[in-house]
């Protein structure tokens, strides 16, 4: 018995009439208890590993293991332990919230009654409880994003699949779901696969990420191993006057840094650019150049996410 939830190998999913896979060759796995964060431009296969893993759709090659079992051909031995939200799945819009919750617990095979005082404190948490008698067409985009998550959660999986949980939420929603898949993986061990293209909370709140394009996996990595690998620190020097830019440009491309000179700064680029700053500031120091202040910054995960999933062409 492995400890991995997910195990992925050479898995290939290629839609018919399609001139490439959708998912082609990808391999990885995901330990108990850790939240990955699957991030991808659009197209990149996301939703189509997502469903690969949900055993929706079936691999046109090589596998996926959840629990160590096939969830196309063990469906409740993967699948029972799966809480799954999926990318705009489906209400009946002409029920009310509440009936909503009720039919998905029974397709679920849960007794309602039992999941009541749990889904009940869900729907207090996000805030949805004068929303329940309401129509599920006349909620707004954002509090049916809340239900379908709701739907997902109404016993705690072992694995919880998060296909862009807070697209069409506000930053306070966000926020709120950020706080609820923390919780679930510090007071329950869930382990989290979950897609966003907010980069900025999936850093905040993913062990690691895993990185896919046009089908294939880019890097599986800490986010702060994917910054260290694929991002760049740059100086900025606050200048007083444009000789002073000159100076310290000229210093700079001396020393095989690139530069770029604005108004009243400099940006300074180049590998090791933190090293060449004690020399830098000597040189200014000594040569009278008037530099009022400086400073470093570091690419984020989405300037790293850009780079990493450029496409030539
Ligand atoms: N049912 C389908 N039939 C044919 N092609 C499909 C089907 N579903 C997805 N595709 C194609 O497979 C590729 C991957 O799509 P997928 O939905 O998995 O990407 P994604 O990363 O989830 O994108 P997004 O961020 O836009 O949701 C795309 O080129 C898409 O057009």
């Amino acid at each position: 018995m492995s400890s991995d939830v997910v195990k992925a190998a050479g898995l290939t999913k290629r839609y018919r009439r399609s001139p490439r896979p959708a998912v082609d060759d990808v391999s990885f796995e995901i330990d108990q208890g850790e939240t990955v964060g699957l991030l991808g431009p659009n197209g990149a296969g996301k939703t189509t590993l997502i469903k690969m893993i949900c055993g929706v759709s079936v691999p046109t090659s090589g596998h996926v293991r959840v629990f160590d079992a096939d969830p196309v051909r063990q469906p409740v031995a993967a699948k029972s332990g799966i809480g799954a939200m999926h990318q705009s799945g489906p209400f009946d819009m002409m029920l009310p919230a509440l009936d909503n919750l009720r039919i998905a617990a029974m397709f679920r095979g849960l007794r309602w009654r039992e999941v009541r005082p749990w889904a009940f404190e869900l729907v207090e948490y996000f805030g949805l409880t004068e929303s329940l008698p309401t129509l599920c067409f006349q909620l707004s985009g954002g509090q049916r994003q809340r239900l379908q998550l709701i739907r997902a959660l109404l016993t705690i999986p072992r694995l919880l699949i998060l296909d862009e949980p807070s697209a069409g939420l506000d930053v306070p929603g966000r926020r709120q779901v950020e706080r609820f898949v923390t919780w679930l993986r510090e007071e329950h061990g869930v382990t989290v696969l979950w897609t966003s293209h907010h980069i900025d909370e999936v850093e905040r709140n993913s062990q690691r990420v895993l990185v896919v394009n046009e089908g294939k996996v880019v890097r599986f990595a800490k986010p702060r191993e994917l910054v260290e690998e694929f991002g760049t620190t740059h100086l900025l020097m606050t200048v007083e006057d444009q000789d002073a830019a000159r100076a310290v440009a000229a210093w700079a491309e001396r020393a095989g840094l690139t530069t770029t000179v604005g108004e009243a700064e400099v940006r300074v680029d180049g590998a090791h650019v933190r090293d060449v700053l004690p020399e830098l500031t000597r040189y200014c120091h000594e040569n009278a150049v008037p530099v009022s202040g400086f400073s470093t910054a570091t690419d984020s995960l989405e300037q790293v996410f850009l780079r990493m999933t450029e496409n030539e062409g």
